[in-house]
């Protein structure tokens, strides 16, 4: 297997620059995703990667093998990257039985009878569909026509394996399902993958890390649990689960932790972070992490419920203090018409702004 690097990969579609200055090293075996909503420039990467649209500048490398640095001369072609590929639309060829599908890459490298059709049981029998060898398209549900497509993209062993939302045609249950099971093969398979998704519950379940892009740029690499615990931006906090934002103002900047005055008056200690030029900011808290208290204490106030929505797993609340609206979430039903709520320092998080669109 082989590790991926992209540096300073910028892709421009005339006048619109689809990806600006990306710098991703994909480990060997790595499950990486490109996570971010419609048109941030997954899919173009992606493309880039797999040498289906034409980078700008930048270099893509995959092990010691340049596939792109900005010279013509170095530009690998597609077919000569080697890589498997799997979009959302299976693009299994409907006239071609499964078997068939999965021998044309094979006959592509020229690969005899023999092999090949060891190669094909072996990548059917990967994703369970060995018994459908002899199956057209169309004979298929959907999740198996992506198992399919999957094998197909796996049958000639690639280092890399590229998936372009390739769970999104499948409903909801099957979707959850088929994540676990595609998690569970790349880990077998120990294949260097890089997944695009806009789906980021997907992207928190199946990934080691997860590249957050917003409009051409990423905003923050992490793990997983990086993203969601501590978001290095409004952007990243707002897009990933969902938070409140406070609108409030620094009192004291100090470098392990800073204290600030919400817009209702309450006064409270955060970690570090910056305001803008004029001091104003704005706190950052996911509803869950907001803790529902007997006492009102340090980092605390009281807030009036001002709507109450059932969710099945939860309740959540609008509640309001002073001009102040921000959801509060909770396991058990709340009655009472006021709460004494306290934010965990840990759980807050200070940024100069909103993102615009949060
Ligand atoms: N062939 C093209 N010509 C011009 N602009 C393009 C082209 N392909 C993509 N773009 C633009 O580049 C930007 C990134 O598009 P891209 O398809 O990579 O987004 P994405 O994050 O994959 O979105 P989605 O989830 O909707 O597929 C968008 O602004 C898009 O309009």
């Amino acid at each position: 297997m082989a590790d991926l690097v992209l540096e300073n990969l910028t892709i421009k579609y005339g006048e619109v620059t689809a990806v600006e200055n990306l710098n991703i090293h994909v480990a060997s075996g790595e499950f990486l995703t490109l996570l971010g909503p419609s048109g941030c420039g997954k899919s173009t990467s992606l493309f880039a990667v797999a040498g289906l649209n034409h980078a700008t500048s930048g270099i893509i490398r995959v092990g010691d093998k340049v596939l792109f640095d900005g010279h013509p001369r170095n530009t690998v072609p597609p077919e000569r990257r080697n890589i498997g590929l799997v979009f959302q639309s299976y693009a299994l060829w409907p006239h071609k039985t499964v078997a068939d599908n999965l021998a044309f890459p094979l006959i592509l490298r020229k690969m005899g009878k023999s092999q090949r059709d060891e190669r094909i049981r072996e990548a059917l029998g990967l994703v369970e569909m060995l018994p459908y060898a002899d199956r057209f398209p169309f004979e298929l549900s959907g999740g198996q026509q992506q198992r399919v497509a999957l094998a197909r993209a796996l049958v000639y062993r690639p280092p890399l394996l590229l998936l372009d939302e390739p769970l999104s045609n499948l409903d909801a249950k099957l979707r959850e399902r088929a994540r676990v099971w595609l998690r569970e093969l790349q880990e077998r398979l120990n294949v260097t993958t890089i997944y695009v998704t806009h789906d980021q519950a997907e992207a928190l379940a199946v990934s080691d890390r997860i590249a957050v892009m917003s409009m051409g740029r990423m905003r923050q690499l992490g793990s997983p649990r990086d993203i969601y615990e501590r978001p290095a931006d409004s952007f990243v906090a707002d897009f990933i689960g969902s938070s409140n934002f406070l609108d409030g103002r620094m009192i004291e900047s100090g470098t392990d932790q800073a204290r600030v005055r919400l817009a209702d008056g309450t006064e409270l200690v955060t970690p570090p972070g910056r305001a803008g030029a004029d001091g104003a900011l704005v706190v950052a808290i996911r509803p869950e992490r907001i803790e529902v208290v007997r006492e009102l204490g340090p980092n605390g106030l009281r807030a009036s419920v001002m709507q109450k929505v059932y969710l099945g797993s939860v309740w959540q609340y609008v509640v309001r203090s002073g001009e102040m609206e921000f959801r509060i979430q909770t396991t058990w039903e709340i009655d009472d018409p006021t709460v004494t709520l306290r934010f965990p320092p840990e759980h807050c998080a200070v940024f100069a702004e909103k993102f615009a669109g949060a």
